[in-house]
């Protein structure tokens, strides 16, 4: 049973700790101290016969650890506020720091009452963790405490981070971390020791850049709850973030979000989570050490700081990004136009060009150039430039602080290629007979584009896409997720054409290859010649030297399986898989899509860290919150490790394959980032807009008049794409080329959209359908994407779209014909002619030509129609009319009169 100490109760009651010692001590009761401890139903009776008075409701919950159980309280209700001068008393007892107050202003009862559950959580939990240096994590079990506490949480959340003081200085009071015994607290050092442990940081934070940082929100404050943080947060929090930023391009209107925001005051909040990370890091001195306070601190410029704000500066002192402030510095985000690179240093545009020339950058004014691009110009006109902050870069520190925990081995991720009708279902199915855990799914299996298999040798993970997608889709978004790869051949086929192919992706992928010598069953089977032929390739065997594992197997006969699952763990052990499931987590988007019932939903295989339930994220362009998620076999589940394949609920939109999925501290986070690269991703498609247009493409042309329409082509099957490509180019004419960029056989891929955006050109997909994400890919990038089941119909609309591109023509087209039959001259306006409407119309504003015994003598517009003396739009044939001719009075009894209209006519091609 866990024991209470003395203190602990008197804190609950309002009380000092000696106070109640002393009260114990007269009442008989086994203690000597404040710091003594009873049991659990001593305390339940001190506090039902001596602390009635308390106005506190207790939320108790239990924690089973492994080595013990700690009760876990938290105040539901409002706490009687103690005096300063009892508060202060209290934190010298129990060498602790307290809670934050702000020296006579307005905090609210709520706000207290949070501030003081939560110390007196850290308490508990300090507690714990000084005996129990391992817990199991709170996940589950301390769900409910978590649950009942919520409104103090929540008011914690709003109110007590941080609070704008009257001098305008962003005045943080953080309840710190606490020492365990016997371990030195560095940050100490590094901050002087505040009377009664109390430490207030001022965090004047004018920021460069507006990542807001994250304050620690409900599954913080749950992830504050886990004994095992508490054990690991009592090292130094000292060191500068040593990361290598990968810049992204900053496009002008985020730019200018910035630069609207840039006066905003940053909240810089070291959760405890964070802090607890830093600590592990630091006693591990692997884990990079980056605190966004610091961080936060060090892009401010000018203002007010405070002591540890000042420290802090001085053990931070990135090389790269130049914080104090001076005239002659600009801030680049990524990327710059050469025109706004020119304007911030007030030099004409041409002379910027004129440097980059010297550089060998030829470059518009229009044009941008990346950030080392502009140090180097602008060092030239004796400015620095700094680096401004983005949401991506916030999201690689957070990302780069969770890096350098402990790892374990993670189970392999393994995806399964071959030739079709080689027998790469009949393995995996063989494979999942072997599955131990089968069983439990009772027999629900759900497809969700990945598998987890609990073999006796070891766990292993299919990514089960069908053809080569887990390559081709994930590699054009800069995503790996296969650790190898089984390549399965026929032992009676041999190599073939998709043998070759899953070889080439598998080795441009850089992805190691299995290969499983699949029916060795049948009579025909050749293992040998299979082996031959693969070694053209590089596969050469371990037997003959080589390094290439080969497994003989009999799907059908279930022979060699249980070989195969041990390699493939032999091969997981050389390629030292490794994972660490403390940490937030990340991965990649296998497959996604829209549910009616559950929205968004995403495939998602964890690389590293835990996801849990409620932890935020941003996922592609999107961001959400994990409101549910369910493991391969269909199971709801609460939390999933390295190499698990699960489904999320909870997007705010449908991703990519291969988009990245990771874990952000809140919220807040999780929407700017995701606002970013909506934004970005707007831009884009803004750009795409202009991109495929007529004049842009005009622009492009160095070919005089000559114009190219380039195409991509995919048809289902190779005679027909050749056919289809053959008839296409011979559409071409003198006027316009008809060029196909590229064709193939199967489905429209995305990296087909990419092409066509990036170069201009249309898709025709011949008997092959796209799916619902590469339309919405190709409607992101503008790109005409056609599919067709009848070579015509597609030919015909390649003609229609090369039409489109040629400049349209005016033909003159003749509406009707007048006879003049008299003359009047009307003042102020001319003559006008009294006309017969021999054939047609005649209408208002056309355009009329005098024609005098068969010859044109004039050319313009009809100024006025009439009949009698009212204004007509149009008279037709066998009425009569007045026509005024603008410009024009030389008219004569006996002309004829031919009014046109210009008409835009198709294009022809010859
Ligand atoms: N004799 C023999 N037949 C096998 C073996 N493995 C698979 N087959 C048969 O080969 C045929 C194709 O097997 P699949 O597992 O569907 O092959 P696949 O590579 O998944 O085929 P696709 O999905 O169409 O690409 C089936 O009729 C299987 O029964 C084996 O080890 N021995």
């Amino acid at each position: 049973m866990s024991r209470v100490r003395v203190y602990e109760l008197a804190k609950e009651a309002g009380m000092t700790g000696k106070d109640l010692a002393d009260k114990l001590i007269a009442e008989g009761y086994d203690v000597k101290g404040h710091s003594s401890t009873v049991d659990e139903d001593t305390a339940e009776k001190i506090r039902r016969t001596m602390l009635q008075n308390s106005e506190t409701e207790l939320v108790e919950k239990r924690i089973d650890a492994s080595q013990g159980a700690t009760v876990i309280r938290r105040r539901a209700t409002i706490i009687r506020r103690r005096p300063k001068a009892e508060q202060e008393e209290a934190a010298e007892e129990t060498t602790e720091i307290e809670q934050a107050e702000q020296d006579g202003t307005g905090d609210s009862d709520a706000d207290r009452t949070a501030v003081q559950a939560e110390a007196e959580e850290a308490s508990i939990l300090r507690q714990s963790g000084a005996e129990e240096e391992q817990q199991s994590p709170a996940g589950e079990t301390a769900e409910p405490a978590e649950e009942v506490a919520q409104p103090a949480a929540d008011a914690d959340r709003d109110e007590t981070p941080s609070t704008e003081t009257d001098d305008g200085a962003l005045a943080e009071t953080v309840e710190d971390s606490v020492a365990q015994p016997g371990e030195p607290d560095d940050r100490e050092a590094a901050a002087p020791p505040a009377k009664s442990k109390k430490v207030e940081r001022k965090t004047i934070a004018r920021v460069v850049g507006s990542i807001d940082l994250p304050v620690p929100d409900e599954s913080d404050t749950a992830e504050r709850s886990r004994p095992k943080k508490m054990a690991r947060s009592t090292a130094s929090k000292t060191g500068r973030p040593k990361i290598a930023v990968e810049f992204q391009p900053e496009t002008p209107a985020e730019a200018s979000e910035r630069a609207r925001k840039k006066g905003k005051r940053a909240v810089g909040t070291a959760d405890d989570d964070d802090r607890d990370r830093r600590g592990k890091g630091a006693r591990k001195g692997g884990k990079k050490s980056v605190k966004f306070t610091h961080f936060d601190a060090d892009y401010q410029r000018g203002g007010k700081r405070g002591k540890r704000g000042r420290k802090a500066d001085k053990r931070i002192a990135p090389s790269t990004i130049e914080m104090k402030a001076s005239k002659r510095k600009i801030t680049v985000f990524d990327t710059i136009t050469v025109g706004d690179l020119a304007a911030r240093m007030k030099v004409k545009a041409s002379e910027v060009i004129a440097k980059l020339m010297g550089l060998g950058v030829m470059a518009t004014m229009n044009q941008v150039v990346d950030i080392e691009t502009a140090t180097l110009i602008a060092t030239d006109f004796g400015y620095e430039v700094e680096q401004g902050i983005t949401e991506e870069i916030g999201i690689q520190l957070l990302d780069a602080q969770e890096e350098g925990g402990e790892t374990k081995m993670r189970p392999p991720v393994v995806t399964v290629m071959g030739h079709v009708d080689h027998g790469k279902t009949s393995i995996l199915d063989a494979i999942r007979k072997t599955d131990v855990a089968e069983g439990e799914a009772g027999g629900i299996t759900q497809h969700i584009g990945a598998y987890h298999v609990r073999s006796k040798a070891g766990d292993v993970t299919f990514v089960d896409t069908p053809g080569h997608a887990a390559f081709t889709e994930m590699r054009s978004r800069g995503a790996q997720i296969t650790d190898l790869v089984i390549l399965v051949v026929a032992a009676d086929d041999g190599v073939m054409d998709q043998t070759k192919e899953a070889i080439n992706h598998a080795q441009a992928a850089g992805v190691p290859i299995l290969v499983a010598v699949n029916k060795i069953d049948k009579d025909n089977a050749d293992p040998d010649r299979v082996k031959r032929e693969l070694s053209d390739f590089g596969l050469i065997p371990e037997d003959w030297g080589g390094q290439t594992i080969y497994c003989e197997t009999s799907a059908k006969k279930n022979v060699g399986i249980d070989e195969l699952l041990e390699n493939i763990q032999l091969m997981a052990e050389m390629l030292e898989l490794q994972a660490d499931a403390s940490r937030k987590a990340k991965g990649r988007v296998v497959e996604a899509q829209l549910d009616k019932g559950r929205g968004a939903v995403a495939t998602v295989l964890i690389q590293d860290g835990t996801l849990r339930n409620g932890d935020y994220f941003v996922v592609g362009q999107y961001s959400g919150k994990v409101r549910a998620m369910r493991d391969d076999k269909g199971r709801p589940i609460r939390e999933a490790g390295p190499s698990a394949p699960i489904e999320v609920q909870g997007l705010s939109g449908v991703p990519l394959a291969g988009d990245e999925f990771i874990v952000v501290t809140d919220e807040k986070m999780a929407k700017n980032v995701s606002q970013a690269r909506s934004m970005k991703v707007r831009e884009t498609e803004l750009a795409a807009g202009s991109k495929i247009s007529l004049d842009k493409l005009f622009e492009k042309m160095s070919e005089g008049d000559v114009q190219e329409l380039r195409v991509i082509i995919r048809a289902d099957v190779q005679g027909t794409l050749e056919a289809f490509a053959k008839a296409a180019e011979e559409l071409s004419t003198e006027t316009i080329k008809v060029r196909v960029l590229h064709e193939g056989t199967g489905t429209i891929t995305e990296s087909d959209i990419l092409l066509a955006s990036a170069s201009d050109a249309i898709i025709i997909g011949f008997n092959v359908r796209p799916t619902a994400k590469i339309k919405d890919l190709a409607s992101r990038e503008n790109v005409d994407l056609r599919s067709y089941d009848v070579i015509y119909h597609a030919l015909d609309d390649i003609r229609k779209a090369m039409l489109g591109m040629l400049d349209p023509t005016f033909e003159e087209e003749v509406i009707g014909t007048a006879e003049i039959r008299d003359t009047f001259s009307v003042p102020k306006v001319g003559k006008i002619a009294g006309c017969f409407v021999t054939d047609g119309a005649i209408r208002r504003n056309a355009g009329v030509r005098v024609v005098r015994d068969g010859v044109v003598v004039y050319t313009g517009k009809i100024s006025s129609l009439r009949r009698f003396k009212d204004d007509a739009k149009e008279v037709v044939a066998g009425y009569e009319c007045g026509i005024g001719v603008e410009h024009f009075n030389d008219i004569k009894v006996g002309d004829q009169l031919e009014a046109f209209v210009m008409q835009q006519v198709e294009a022809k091609l010859d």
